[in-house]
């Protein structure tokens, strides 16, 4: 079973049975990818709320040590040890936060499709989606899009997404860094494919209760590029480093948890455009407890409580919209 909600759209959609696979969803490593077939067809609210998932039961005691603010910053000072003998500009770190629910409210049961609505109201600008699929159950949305191919024009777009702060602060030196090496890697890549690249300033990108800064992307490809594209950009110094395979060897050895999907990509194709979202603000359910997946950018700049307050605040994304009735 599949959900999801375009940006900017009111229209929700699931798939219909038939052999094309329109979704995939692949994993920060891409070494996992989960094919979805059938038919794009739009879905109702109500449909969509009269529908019940039941999280798989892996719930025996899980043996996780909690991440704390603690064991979080000596992960950070560990990466920037790494930016540092390596000569990096970033290096993007992320947790896994554990939520149980029996925590919350024993006699209540979690609705995931209601939390998936409620998700979608609050971000509509970001593309949202909800699956369960061999067991798994996976509910994510945010506005980065690492590529959108208009299949007819054959422009390509994409755009840099990075540095996080409250909604009320202003932005410093480490988050305009921060952002700038996205943009500098994706033009990078985009300018060997195209000679006409047209880049926009940088804006402030609202999502929720954070912003973050954007730098958008758009140039004519040829048609044959575009998976090369994708293969290149991806994961792009927003969800990594760069260069990334040290950057990615560096994540594995600090981290200590298999990201899975989370900062990996989603691709959809529509009889027009094919779409690339990335994959972040992102939750694996299970039956008693999720993991929530949520990250930032580490430079030599980087307070280890400021980052700590900056992944509480992106776990709210989905922690906040969960129905419990
Ligand atoms: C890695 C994440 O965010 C990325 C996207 C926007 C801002 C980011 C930052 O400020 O570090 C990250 O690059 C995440 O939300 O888990």
């Amino acid at each position: 079973m599949l959900l999801f909600r375009l940006p900017d759209s009111q229209t929700f959609y699931t798939l219909e049975s038939s052999q094309d696979i329109p979704v995939s969803f692949v994993s920060f490593d891409t070494k996992t990818v989960l094919d979805f077939k059938g038919t794009i067809k739009p879905v109702s609210r109500q449909d969509i709320s009269g529908q019940s998932l039941a999280p798989k039961s892996k719930s025996q005691l899980i043996e996780i040590a909690k991440e704390t603010e603690d064991s979080y910053a000596l992960k950070i000072a560990q990466a920037k040890d790494f930016i540092e003998k390596n000569e990096l500009r970033k290096l993007v770190l992320s947790r896994r936060k554990l939520l149980m629910y029996l925590d919350a409210d024993p006699q209540k049961k979690l609705s995931l499709t209601k939390s998936f609505l409620k998700f979608c109201d609050s971000y509509p600008t970001a593309f949202c989606y909800l699956f369960e699929k061999n067991g798994e159950i996976w509910m994510g949305g945010f506005s980065e899009v690492l590529g959108k191919f208009d299949k007819k024009n054959h422009v390509f777009e994409t755009m840099s997404v990075a540095g996080t702060l409250p909604l009320d602060e202003n932005w410093t030196d480490k988050e305009v860094e921060e952002q700038k090496a996205v943009t500098d890697y994706i033009h990078s890549v985009i300018r060997k494919f195209s000679s006409n690249v047209k880049i926009s300033s940088t804006k402030d990108l609202i999502s929720g209760n954070i912003k973050h800064l954007k730098t958008d992307f758009l140039a004519e490809i040829s048609p044959e590029s575009l998976d090369k594209i994708i293969a290149e950009l991806h994961p792009t110094p927003a969800v990594c480093g760069f260069p990334k395979e040290l950057c990615a060897q560096g994540i594995k050895s600090i981290e200590h948890f298999n990201r899975e999907f989370y900062a990996g990509y989603i691709r959809i194709e529509t009889e027009d455009q094919i779409y690339y979202f990335v994959n972040l603000r992102c939750a694996s359910f299970f039956k008693n407890y999720a993991f929530l997946f949520v990250g930032g950018g580490i430079t030599l700049k980087s307070d280890p409580k400021k980052e700590w307050e900056e992944t509480e605040l992106k776990s709210l994304a989905i922690q906040q919209h969960l129905v419990f009735e």
